[in-house]
């Protein structure tokens, strides 16, 4: 199998052991990104084949909203709830403390405040994604409101971070969020307080949001391919 097959593989098979673990009746939060989209596709399947029944959906995306009509999934808001019963998202970076960076796809922003309502909050990732510390594949993405954007890089350079604006591709110019802001994709050489660094870069005037997810995860599918053998691993607290 090659690489890619075996990421594909590995994301496909969380995507269902999570899609699996939905409940009917429950109000879920749909997570973004390519991992995301394989539980969103099989929530769909078990609704098509009557085996789920009456859930409801809460999107982190435009992603999510596109691909939860597609499959069937019924929508609907923060307003109209008062609880979430279990979130499932993707993530870039995940430690041994289940503290994630996410924001790969320029949505952390509407994921935080998803995930974070939610009474269980499932992280689905393929084994290249577990790190010993935070910071050390991945640069931290920060949403910031475009007329903020130089001042708050300045600002990131006095706290060690080397900041770069997320520029598109197949599209000239910075990446433009679902809330119509940038995003700067920081790196810092080590990330010892992932909880100080959240809220730090959050209180830089202009930051709407960062990717430091702490303390939120309950539950951690790793998808990993062992020996040529695809399997599951389940990380809890
Ligand atoms: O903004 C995007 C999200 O945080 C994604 O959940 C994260 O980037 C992981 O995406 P993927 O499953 O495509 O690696």
């Amino acid at each position: 199998m090659s690489e890619m097959d075996a990421t594909k593989v590995m994301k496909q098979m969380v995507g269902k052991a999570a899609a699996d673990r939905v409940k009917s009746g429950s109000i879920v939060g749909l997570g973004t990104g390519s991992t995301a989209a394989f539980m969103i596709e099989y929530l769909g399947e078990r609704l098509k084949s009557g085996e789920l029944t009456d859930i409801v959906g809460i999107t982190t995306s435009f992603q999510g909203d596109v691909l939860a009509r597609q499959y069937g999934i019924p929508l609907t808001t923060l307003d109209a709830v008062d609880h979430i019963d279990i979130a499932i998202d993707g993530a870039d970076e995940v430690d041994p403390n289940l503290n994630l960076i996410k924001g790969g796809g320029a949505a952390h922003t509407r994921e935080k405040i998803v995930d974070g309502l939610a009474d269980q909050f499932i992280v689905v990732v393929d084994s290249s994604k577990l790190v010993d510390k935070l910071g050390s594949t991945f640069l931290l993405p920060v949403e910031v409101i475009p007329m903020a954007y130089a001042p708050v890089m300045r600002a990131i350079e006095k706290l060690g971070g080397k900041p770069q604006l997320r520029m598109g591709v197949k599209k000239a110019g910075p990446v433009v969020t679902d809330q119509g802001n940038f995003v700067i994709d920081v790196k810092f050489d080590s990330i010892d307080n992932p909880a100080e660094l959240e809220k730090t870069l959050n209180n830089i005037p202009g930051v709407l949001e960062n990717g430091l997810f702490v303390n939120v995860t309950d539950l951690v599918l790793v998808g990993e391919v062992i020996d040529g053998q695809p399997s599951v691993r389940e990380i809890s607290k």
